[in-house]
């Protein structure tokens, strides 16, 4: 499909050359031309015309770090630690989830991302299988991981489904779906499971997502077990050489951020999951002045409670700003920039993340006329500190349009909306 979208405002991330005006120009699935960037071939027609006309035109944020099922459990269990919140509350509860429970809380996840302006997303649950369809029938871009637990019955099902997962869906959905491994945390991945995470990763050349270094009970708990911290058990056992996107990160040594940094490890940052578990504040700027990537990403719904990755910016930017008492910290345009271009180099997604002709077309368009996002003194600080989920009005992923003027098109919201509600009250029955 060819899509000119007319006279909107345009930020280039890349340059942070503040904001202009242009148009831009979409055919098949990438960008062609963004404001004065790109050729249009000589009589070049398009199929759709969209008035841009007071909207910021951005990539599609990315949220790096999320179990989008986890919708079914939203406010199911609040105000708890994190270890009790999973062992008292979540587990015993996923354990009673079926395969379609996961699709539909899959697609409420997805349809709460499209509709705050979420294009790409990194997931790690169970049904992954499940997982994918939803995705692939949404339209969204997502990377897949079968979240796994290396004791107790079902560790080798899990090593058996990602093999599974990595055959069927690596690229599927006309590239949209990527897989990766899931090996859930150091204190659930004893070393023999991890060398076993390793050889598939090696034999598949996938990437590593991991939840590291979480809280203090688990450096407690790792440095009892093994005398190290978890980057070192990781890092010991062979993980960084392969990709790795490290969830959390709160509790690191200088060594820690050593080893990530000189890795090309990634980081996700989820502030606000780490706020409501009282889990801690991770080192973000000093994982930043190393130089290791880091995205953003919402956790899953149970623990922050929504997928709004505008306030999820804010948060992030607020958070360290204070933390450190300096307001300089984490300026707006590098906070967006973590929604952005970072994650998509955290998810190894190349052409994504900056409007640039060439990329992937996954674009949102965001409505600046709202009291909140006025004067225009500086829309792409607008982004970070004053803009809602709710503003954004259309989104374009892999050059097709998902949502226009707020509705989505690709999936039945309503029925999925019925679909939750009797399968959450299932569950609590
Ligand atoms: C085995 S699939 C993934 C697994 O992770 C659980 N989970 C959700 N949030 C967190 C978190 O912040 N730290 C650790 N584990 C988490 C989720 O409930 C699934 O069981
Ligand atoms: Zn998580």
């Amino acid at each position: 499909m060819k899509i000119l979208i007319k006279d909107c405002y345009l930020c280039d991330l890349l340059r942070d050359s503040g904001v202009t005006t242009g148009d831009v120009a979409v055919e098949g699935n990438r960008l062609l031309k963004v404001g004065g960037e790109g050729e249009l071939p000589l009589g070049w027609k398009p199929e759709r015309v969209i008035d841009g006309k007071d909207h910021l035109c951005l990539p599609g944020l990315i949220n790096c770090h999320t179990h989008a099922a986890m919708t079914l459990l939203r406010s199911y269990a609040d105000d708890l630690p994190l270890m009790h919140w999973l062992e008292k509350k979540i587990w015993p509860m996923e354990a009673r989830l079926t395969g379609d429970d996961v699709y539909w809380g899959t697609l409420l996840a997805i349809v709460e991302m499209i509709e705050s302006g979420t294009t790409t997303f990194s997931d790690m649950y169970f049904f992954t299988d499940r997982v994918a369809e939803a995705v692939e029938v949404s339209g969204v871009r997502a990377c897949l991981s079968r979240g796994l637990i290396g004791i107790g019955d079902s560790a080798e099902q899990g090593l058996e489904e990602s093999r599974e997962l990595l055959e069927k869906w690596q690229g599927a959905a006309d590239g949209r779906i990527s897989i990766w491994l899931g090996p859930h945390a150091p204190y659930t991945c004893p070393p023999d499971f991890l060398d076993k995470v390793l050889t598939l990763a090696q034999d598949y050349r996938a990437g590593i997502h991991v939840h590291v270094a979480e809280t203090k009970d688990e450096i407690e708990q790792i440095a009892r077990e093994y005398g190290k911290t978890p980057v070192a058990y990781l890092s010991e056992r062979g993980v960084f050489r392969f990709p790795v996107l490290a969830a959390h990160c709160v509790y690191l040594t200088e060594e820690d951020i050593e080893t990530l940094a000189a890795a090309g490890a990634a980081v996700a940052h989820n502030p606000e999951s780490n706020m409501k578990l009282a889990s801690g504040i991770a080192p973000i700027p000093e994982l930043l002045a190393a130089g290791v990537t880091v995205g953003i990403g919402t956790d899953g719904a149970s623990s922050n409670n929504n997928l709004d990755m505008f306030e999820e910016m804010r948060t992030a930017a607020l958070l360290h700003k204070v933390n450190k008492g300096d307001p300089q910290v984490l300026p707006a345009s590098q906070v967006l920039s973590m929604a952005t271009r970072d994650g998509a180099r955290a998810l190894r997604l190349d052409d994504l993340g900056l409007l640039q002709p060439g990329y992937k077309a996954d674009l949102i368009l965001v409505n600046l006329n709202e009291a909140h996002l006025h004067p225009r003194h500086n829309p792409v600080a607008h982004m970070v500190y004053s803009a809602r989920g709710g503003d954004v009005e259309t989104v374009i992923i892999d050059g097709r349009i998902v949502m226009e003027g707020r509705k989505i098109l690709t999936i039945d919201k309503e029925r999925v909306l019925a679909e939750v509600e009797e399968r959450a009250r299932r569950l609590l029955s």
